[in-house]
Formats: structure tokens, C-alpha cells, sequence
């Protein structure tokens, strides 16, 4: 198998309500997030399309969160939880014929970030309250 990668960032507000401290306050991240697809070559030499992979970043993740505050998205927009939150746009449009989504990561500073696998979006998908 062939792990194939795409990273992107957006700029977001967000604060974090549950939490004591300074990020209760509403302030903002370049944050930075990455794709992983699992998958075999296709008979075009792809495990995915580069291209389509964009496409649906800038529909399902971009159009959604980037200039945005998260806290209209996602209820606490902790880097955990968005990751989970874009597990659950890219997933169904990712899994096809033999490829899988096998990872999401999500940076909120350069030396800070999450890693989630499906495990992760089965256990923890109950507890990420989208707001909208
Ligand atoms: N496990 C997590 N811990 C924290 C999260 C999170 O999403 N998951 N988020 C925050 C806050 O959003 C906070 O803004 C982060 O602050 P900090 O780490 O200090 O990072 P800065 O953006 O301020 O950048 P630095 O240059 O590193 O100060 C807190 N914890
Ligand atoms: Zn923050």
C-alpha cells in the first residue's frame, strides 16, 4: 500500500468555552491540516488524483472553516475535534474501490498538532457537537 499526503492551512477565530485560561478568550490560528489516503496505484499510476483531493478540500473543509470563527461550525473547536469534524466531510468521498482516508492531522501552531485514524472517529464522533 501507498500513503499518499495533501496539507493545506486556513485562517480561523475560535475560542475554546470550556477551557481556563487564555484560549477561552475568541483569538486566532493559521492552522494547517493534512490528508492521508491509503491505497493502491491505479492503472493511471494514482493512489488518488492530486487534483480532485484539492477540489474537495476547497469544497467540504475550505469553503467551510477558512476566515471563519469554528465555534459557528464546531462546538469546541479544539484541534482534536476539528480533526474529527474533517474526518467526517472527507471520509465519504475519500473511501473508494480499494482507497481509504487512514489519517487527518491538524496544526493549530507549527509545534502543536493531532493525529486521528478511523479508531479515533469511531470512539470520539458521539462527543463532537457540529453546531451547524
Ligand atoms: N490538546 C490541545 N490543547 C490545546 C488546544 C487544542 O486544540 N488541543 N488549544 C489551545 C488553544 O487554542 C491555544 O490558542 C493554543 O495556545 P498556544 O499553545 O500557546 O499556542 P499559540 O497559538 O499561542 O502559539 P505559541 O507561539 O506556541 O504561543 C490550548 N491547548
Ligand atoms: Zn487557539
Amino acid at each position: 500500500m501507498v500513503i499518499l499526503k495533501r496539507e493545506f492551512s486556513f485562517d480561523a477565530a475560535h475560542y475554546l468555552p470550556d477551557y481556563h485560561g487564555k484560549c477561552e478568550r475568541l483569538h486566532g490560528h493559521t492552522y494547517k491540516a493534512a490528508i492521508f489516503v491509503e491505497g493502491s496505484p491505479d492503472e493511471e499510476g494514482m493512489v488518488m488524483d492530486f487534483v480532485e483531493l484539492k477540489g474537495l478540500v476547497e469544497e467540504r473543509i475550505l469553503s467551510k472553516l477558512d476566515h471563519s470563527c469554528l465555534n459557528d461550525v464546531i462546538k469546541r473547536p479544539s484541534a482534536e475535534y476539528i480533526a474529527l469534524w474533517i474526518w467526517g466531510e472527507m471520509e465519504p468521498h475519500i473511501n473508494a474501490g480499494k482507497r481509504r482516508l487512514k489519517y487527518v492531522q491538524v496544526w493549530e501552531s507549527p509545534g502543536s498538532s493531532v493525529i486521528i485514524d478511523e479508531n479515533d472517529f469511531e470512539n470520539f464522533r458521539g462527543m463532537l457537537e457540529v453546531v451547524s
